[in-house]
């Protein structure tokens, strides 16, 4: 058995992307945001103040026949953005794709931050990461992914997402045609319940390839390419406009300067991100914010959507690594 689910840019800007979901029986259909950085699956409901929930779809337990409380579970998250949500847990049927899955841990929110309550395009994640990052307490819950995996053809799902255009995550096969190059395979360390792992070296624009070891995860949730300052700082030694700009927290550079593409390695081949994937989005006038930024030292790199959008990426969970093509 195989799904297939189309995904969709948030905005003009590919913050997010938007993967419809249905919950429940009869189904109750829900935009929600895939996110391979994180391993709940959680939703805008009943049980949401209906001031924060204004504006967003919300799934209804009480109206599902299949939905089951958790008694005694509840949740709670913070993430890197540091927006957060909380709240109880239902088990029901979600399907995605296609296929479903029935007895998927549901977490209601009954409290989210503001980030969430504005952010009208979607109605709650789906994590995808490893199981171990789940913040279900006293029992943690698997992700949808990981009950599906060993109902589905192969034990593995894709990401292909786009620059404003439809996409697609699919489960159980992998569409090649999607690709226009080779898929390289990489193990990933599962120790922080990530799909990390490590690229050996970039290339700035036709530059030379520098040895750099980057140990990052792919993150379906993160908007932007995260990586170390040398590499960022370097990169924007090449853009003649481009300056740090301290209200913007990033760099900016003139809207129409021709950007150079950014290449990382994957094992032994490379992906090139092309510079026009880099030139995100206006921040005001003629001056445009770039795709690639600094991790911060966050400790951990994070090959965001503007690495994602130019791959087609494997993330094989029977194998335990992931695979990169050139899109
Ligand atoms: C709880 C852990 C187990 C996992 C947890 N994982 C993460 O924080 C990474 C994860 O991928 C989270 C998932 C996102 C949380 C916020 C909502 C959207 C999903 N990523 C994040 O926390 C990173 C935040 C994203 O990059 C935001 C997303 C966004 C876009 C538009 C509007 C609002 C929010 N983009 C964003 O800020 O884009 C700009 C910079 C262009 C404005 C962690 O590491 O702490």
């Amino acid at each position: 058995q195989t799904g297939s689910a189309p995904n969709h840019p948030s905005d003009s800007e590919d913050d997010e992307y938007i993967t419809n979901v249905s919950i429940g029986t009869p189904a109750q259909v829900l935009p929600l945001d895939f996110d391979t950085g994180s391993s709940d699956l959680w939703v805008f409901s009943s049980e949401t103040p209906s001031s924060s929930a204004r504006g967003h779809t919300i799934y209804t337990p009480s109206k599902s026949s299949t939905s089951k409380k958790v008694s005694g579970a509840s949740w709670s998250i913070t993430y890197g953005d540091n927006s957060s949500s909380s709240g109880d847990v239902y088990t029901d049927t979600v399907s995605i794709g296609g296929f479903s899955v029935t007895g998927q841990a549901v977490e209601s929110a009954t409290k989210v931050s503001s980030q969430f309550v504005q952010d009208t395009s979607n109605s709650g994640l789906v994590g995808l990461a490893l199981d171990s990052g789940n913040t279900v307490k006293p029992t943690k819950q698997k992700t949808w992914f990981s009950n599906a995996s060993s109902h589905l053809a192969s034990p593995v799902f894709t990401a292909d997402l786009n620059h404003q255009a439809d996409g697609s995550y699919n489960f159980g096969f992998i569409d090649t045609s999607l690709a226009s190059g080779p898929i390289t395979y990489v193990p990933i360390s599962t120790g922080n319940g990530f799909w990390e792992f490590t690229s050996s070296s970039y290339a700035i624009g036709g530059g030379s390839s520098k040895k750099h070891s980057t140990d990052g995860i792919a993150d379906t949730g993160t908007t932007l390419l995260l990586l170390d300052d040398t590499i960022v700082d370097a990169y924007y030694n090449q853009v003649q406009s481009a300056q740090y700009d301290d209200s913007q927290e990033g760099y900016t550079f003139d809207c129409s300067e021709d950007l150079p593409s950014f290449s990382f390695a994957v094992g032994s081949s490379t992906i090139t991100v092309p510079g026009s994937l880099i030139n995100f989005a206006p921040v005001d006038g003629n001056t445009c914010f770039g795709g690639l930024q600094s991790d911060d030292g966050i400790g951990i790199s994070i090959f965001g959507d503007v690495a994602i959008k130019a791959a087609l990426v494997v993330f094989d969970l029977g194998n335990k690594r992931l695979g990169w093509a050139q899109k």
